[in-house]
């Protein structure tokens, strides 16, 4: 997430989708109905119940790249090479962070989006920005809208910070928000690491490229809809980060969707494991050797869910480009040299459109 920049715009009128699923509208509004090509595609008819091909996207086990035998770690290092070439995603497990702590932002989390909308909105996302609480990548009043209510949060470096959209309740919010960004931005360190191992790397390469990264964390909240087939929970997009850390809530249904050969799967949740995927930074570092995968949210039509996404960047001063040790003749050198502030603003003032905003970056 970029510093937050005020840009004059007519978002037109944004339903609360906890207040409007109070209603309990009788049609959906059409503001949220997706155009027939843009619905979640596979869907059972009979019971409106949507339904994809589930499949078991990689685990990770970080204990064996943390401190298994030489053995474990070169075929735990062969896995994450696979991982990151063929999915972009997937799950980590014994990944250190306190299972305490898990449960611990879950709740705070759940319990900020159950407060009274009026408790909310003193936190609102200005339009044009993407801090605060509402719904982020809103820019014309044509614009379909998500079946979520997020709330997000800039944490790293200082300047990025908005104190002022920290909120007061629950009183253990901002403390847990901390210890929970500390732990993540740990596992990010350590992710990048064996990332870089895993693609022929030196394994300090990005921590020092990426200076004092950037995090940002948000929080998304998707209430039931009588209507899962018309509405999406989230458009398809690949995240601009380097590595994003999606947890999803305890007892979680089948709601993020990647695609993956021109299909959309289900990633099927795995208790206290943590989802890792590929942003577009890692993309172009590794000359496309890694490359982000598109992804979107799904809904359900009894159940609620709640995913708590970090996002792990470089650095807005940091020039990005290919990482010369992965240009060759074999793989010449796909994505142009541009500073990666440019590369943020540009996927913050755009909606999210599967993997458009990387046309920015490719030569
Ligand atoms: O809720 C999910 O599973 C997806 C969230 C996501 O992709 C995001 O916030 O960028
Ligand atoms: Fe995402």
């Amino acid at each position: 997430m970029a510093a937050s920049t005020v840009i004059p715009i007519n978002v037109g009128h944004i339903d609360d989708v906890q207040e409007l699923r109070k209603t309990k509208p009788t049609t959906i509004p059409e503001r949220f109905v997706r155009d027939v090509t843009e619905r979640p595609t596979t869907l059972d008819s009979t019971t409106t119940t949507l339904s994809s091909p589930h499949t078991d996207i990689p685990i990770i086990d970080l204990s064996k790249l943390v401190n298994g035998n030489p053995d474990d770690f070169q075929s735990e290092i062969l896995n994450l090479t696979t991982a990151c070439q063929e999915w972009g995603f997937f799950q980590v497990v014994n990944h250190g962070i306190d299972l305490s702590l898990l449960e611990s932002i879950e709740k705070v989390a759940k319990d900020f989006f159950m407060l009274p909308i009026e408790e909310k909105q003193k936190y609102p996302m200005a339009p044009g920005t993407i801090q605060g609480y509402g719904q982020a990548f809103i820019f014309s009043e044509n614009q379909k809208l998500d079946w979520c209510n997020m709330f997000a949060l800039g944490i790293e470096p200082d300047f990025i910070r908005r104190p002022e959209l920290w909120p007061s309740k629950p009183a253990d919010f901002n403390e847990t928000l901390e210890s929970y960004s500390r732990e993540v931005r740990k596992l990010c360190q350590k992710l990048l690491k064996y990332i870089a191992v895993s693609v022929g790397l030196k394994e300090d390469v990005f921590e020092e490229m990426f200076g004092v990264a950037v995090q940002a964390v948000r929080m998304n909240y998707y209430p039931p809809c009588s209507r899962p087939d018309l509405v999406m929970g989230l458009s398809p997009h690949s995240d601009g980060s380097a590595i994003t850390v999606l947890q999803q809530d305890k007892g979680s249904y089948v709601g993020l969707q990647i695609l993956n050969d021109n299909t959309w799967v289900s990633v099927q949740p795995i208790p206290n494991a943590l989802v890792i995927n590929i942003g577009d930074s890692i993309e172009v570092l590794t000359n496309g050797k890694y490359k982000s995968v598109e992804h979107r949210a799904v809904i359900h039509k009894e159940k609620d869910r709640l995913s708590i996404v970090t996002f792990y960047a470089p650095s807005y001063e940091i020039e990005m480009g290919p990482i010369p040790e992965l240009v060759d003749e074999n793989n010449p050198c796909k994505y142009k040299r541009y500073n990666h502030g440019e590369y943020s603003k540009h996927y913050v003032t755009n909606k999210l459109r599967g993997k458009k905003n990387l046309d920015f970056a490719k030569i």
